[in-house]
């Protein structure tokens, strides 16, 4: 399966929420249009084309000096009958045999469409932003569902184009990667991703497992260095990590890898702590690379939603983030959250986790995320 395809079924909760919600609100209130250019196979109305004119009232008869203007003959038109689907309409579910429902974009619209957004996670701002770009040049014209999805995907992959960036690499060795992000967002099992996929990429990767405060996870760590065959740096439990950190970046220097890992404690519960023991991290590695951390990647659980951009907010006191990784983006509704941090902040986005298999993290691609957050099928 294509991995727009496995995004769109893993995102299928969120898309589904905007997809129903747009629908809903369409449908409420609007009207079918028989034979619109949209229920012709293979005629899509573009987006940029202005929409169609709302229905005007019964023609009055013309004033009498334009009476003598024959109008032009048109066929009938097939109201009653819309046009049936072509074969690969059919199989594809399109060219119904309804007509498209279209609703004049009027302020009410608008604010439900803004209820609808906010609901899905982008928050107020950045709703309001993208409600607004949609109405630009619209207001008070028709719009079908398909065509709201199609501006609301088209704003979507605008706003996350410019945060769509891979994990930089430099020749630096090792380029040292620090991780940071609260407990349970996912900073293991992306660090165990990531090393496999650097690993299969021919680099040589070293984790340092600097949650010495946590026995559980370190082992954890050592497991996913073992899937990913990585090897894993550790310290008795309760040992200082900027210790454990230096050490591995002896070992890293002095074995030539590409890359190095520093896994980090997440405590938020005490802020001062985690910030001092960061930052001593970052003191200590210094010593040896006065340049590293070459990143600080945060990694954030989608399924917090709003609560993902207090944290970003958190971490970027505590520690000079450089670039996200969105876990669990598989069977989250709240995956509009990631709108509302390329919007809010604008740090690079650098991968996204899919599931918690080692291959399940994969790039950011910024209009698959958006065609499969909003639910439009590209695919057909
Ligand atoms: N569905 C899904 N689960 C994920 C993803 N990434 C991580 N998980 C799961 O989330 C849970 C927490 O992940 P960890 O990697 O242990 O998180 P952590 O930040 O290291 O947490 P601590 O070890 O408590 O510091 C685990 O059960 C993972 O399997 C993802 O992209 N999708």
């Amino acid at each position: 399966m294509s991995f727009f395809g496995k995004l769109k079924n893993r995102l299928l909760k969120s898309s589904s929420k905007l997809d129903e919600g747009l629908d809903a609100i369409v449908q409420e209130g609007g009207s079918a249009d028989a034979g619109q250019p949209e229920d012709l196979p293979g005629a899509e109305m573009p987006v940029t084309a202005p929409a169609m004119p709302a229905p005007q009232a019964p023609t009055p008869p013309p004033p009498s000096d334009t009476a003598r203007i024959k109008p032009i003959d048109l066929p009938p038109q097939p109201v009653a009958a819309p046009p049936q689907p072509g074969l690969l309409g059919r199989f594809i579910g399109k060219g119904r045999a309804e007509p498209a429902v279209r609703r004049v974009l009027d302020d009410e619209m608008l604010e439900q469409l803004e209820e609808l957004l906010i609901a899905s996670d982008m928050g107020v701002d950045t709703a309001l932003r993208v409600t607004g770009n949609i109405a630009e040049g619209r207001f008070g014209k028709r719009l079908s569902t398909r065509e709201i999805k199609e501006l609301l995907s088209a704003e979507v992959a605008r706003i996350m184009a410019p945060v769509a960036r891979p994990l930089p690499l430099y020749p630096r060795r090792p380029q040292v990667v620090l991780v940071v992000g609260v407990n349970g967002s996912g900073k293991t099992t992306t660090i165990g991703k990531l090393a496999s996929q650097f690993r299969a990429a021919g680099k040589n990767v070293v984790i340092a497992a600097g949650d010495t405060f946590r026995a559980a996870a370190v082992e954890q760590l050592q497991v996913w260095g073992e899937r990913a065959g990585v090897p894993v740096l550790t310290a008795p439990e309760g040992s200082d990590p900027a210790s454990l950190a230096f050490d591995a970046m002896t070992r890293a220097q002095a074995e030539g890898a590409d890359l190095l890992m520093i896994d980090t404690a997440g405590r938020l519960q005490n802020r001062q702590d985690l910030m001092e023991e960061l930052a001593k991290i970052v003191r200590v590695i210094r010593k040896k690379d006065p340049e590293a951390p070459h990143n600080t990647l945060l990694v954030l659980d989608a399924t917090t939603g709003q609560n993902a951009v207090n944290q970003v907010e958190t971490f970027r006191k505590l520690a000079d983030v450089s670039g996200l990784v969105m876990t669990k983006l598989d069977g989250t509704a709240k995956g509009g959250v990631l709108v509302a941090l390329a919007d809010k902040f604008g740090l690079p986005i650098h991968a996204i986790g899919v599931g918690e298999q080692i291959d399940d993290l994969a790039p950011f691609d910024p209009e698959e995320f958006a065609a499969a957050l909003t639910g439009l099928d590209t695919e057909s």
